[in-house]
């Protein structure tokens, strides 16, 4: 009889987390076929078998911070992570029958996880590095850096519109998305209440537990889709968001400086609005609208404070009619989340959302997760539980 705590051990989740609905699967595990699987109380499951782990690291992420800590970590990673695949043999039958046993099983209950690293080489690698390794069978792609690393490893999930495919014949698992949040604002673990340690994003890794996460779908007609993870938003903000990224060497500093620059020659547009299919609706005078899956973006503003990345629905919040003086009098209620009853602040729950601007300049800025994505029109959708994503 082989016995073995192979891969994962499942132990009681304790850090601070959001309240998810449909996500978490923890409380008992069971082995069987060399695999851990995970029992939730709504009869859920989630099996998990740690073998090949791809990780995506962007060495320029915080200004080259990344490429720094990720080196200190890797020797952790793989003790970490070879650890947990002891095996303990218990010849109880007989010795022929281990043997066998042993042989067939050898591969997927005793090789260690395999480790592979991948450093970027520059905008959209980690796109294409990803796309690779799901469809070699890995059982995870892990982006090491910020958001935008994230957003990549996001947009490898996909191609020409569907979820990349394993054509690994000996593995018939999905690939989970993991997260090593090493970047300047790292704003998508916020939401998680996960912190800058590497090392407890590893033990994450290590319980390998997975949740089905939703995914925000942007579409523009002739171009390609592309995917988000964390918050889309548009005008000012967006604006912000492209020139920070032009300081980010500044680390922090970068939001604030690619604020005052966006605030310059700025102006409140008047907006036509879609939701989920219906009438055009007139949004007068818009300073920023966001599209939330998750709750922060621009180093910690809780900007859709009630998005909930696995609830099937974008949290979309308009700002209107702001004046500069108005970001000086209500900054802190967007940093805590408390500007919703704010005037000229409103929020509203949807699964898509269309955007136009009503006198079509095409120069209102439009990002995804902190990348500048292009102008207005852009429609927003949302694609409820289309990742696995390892969060406990
Ligand atoms: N080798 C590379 N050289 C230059 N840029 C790269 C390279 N690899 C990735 N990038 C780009 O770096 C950008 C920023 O990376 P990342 O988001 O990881 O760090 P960050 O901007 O410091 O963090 P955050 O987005 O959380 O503020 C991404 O848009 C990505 O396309």
């Amino acid at each position: 009889m082989l016995r073995s705590n192979c891969c994962i051990s499942v132990r009681p989740y304790t850090a601070k987390q959001p309240s998810f609905h449909r996500l978490h699967h923890p409380i008992s595990s069971s082995l069987s076929s060399g695999r851990i699987t995970l029992h939730g109380g709504d009869g859920s499951v989630s099996s998990f078998r740690l073998r090949d782990l791809v990780f995506v690291v962007n060495p320029q992420g915080a200004n080259g911070r990344t490429a720094k800590e990720w080196k200190k970590l890797l020797p952790y990673l793989r003790t970490r992570l070879g650890k947990d695949c002891n095996v303990s043999v218990y010849l109880t039958v007989c010795y022929a029958l281990v043997a066998c046993v042993w042989v067939c099983g050898y591969y997927c209950l005793l090789t260690p996880p395999q480790i592979k690293e991948y450093l970027t080489s520059g905008p959209s690698h980690a796109i294409d590095i990803t796309r690779e390794a799901i469809r070699d069978g890995a059982d995870a792609v892990i982006a090491v850096g910020g958001d935008g690393t994230l957003h990549e490893v996001v947009n490898g999930f996909f191609w020409e519109g569907k979820p990349v495919s394993n054509l690994n014949g000996e593995a018939s698992h999905s690939a989970a998305l993991g997260l090593i949040p090493l970047g300047t604002g790292s704003d998508f673990a916020r939401t998680f209440g996960w912190d800058n340690d590497p090392c407890e994003a590893v033990e994450r890794i290590a319980r390998g537990v997975r949740s089905s996460v939703d995914v925000g779908v942007i579409d523009h007609k002739g171009s390609d889709l592309h995917y988000f993870i964390n918050v889309a938003d548009v005008h000012l903000s967006a604006k912000a968001g492209f020139y920070a990224s032009k300081y980010k060497k500044f680390g922090s500093l970068c939001y604030v400086i690619g604020a005052l620059q966006a605030f310059m020659g700025h102006h409140n547009r008047d907006m036509r609005i879609k939701v989920n299919g219906g009438e055009w609706e007139i949004y007068p005078q818009v300073t920023a609208l966001c599209v939330g899956n998750a709750k922060y973006f621009g180093g910690g503003m809780k900007i859709t404070p009630n998005a909930v990345p696995g609830n099937g629905n974008l949290e979309v919040v308009v700002l209107q009619d702001f004046k500069w003086y108005d970001f000086i009098l209500k900054l802190h209620t967007l940093y805590n989340g408390t500007h919703l009853s704010v005037n000229n602040v409103s929020s509203r729950s949807v699964q898509s959302i269309e955007i136009e601007e009503v006198s079509e300049s095409g120069s209102i800025y439009v990002q995804s997760d902190g990348e500048h994505l292009g102008f207005l029109p852009r429609k927003f959708q949302v694609l409820p539980g289309a990742i696995d994503m390892i969060i406990s």
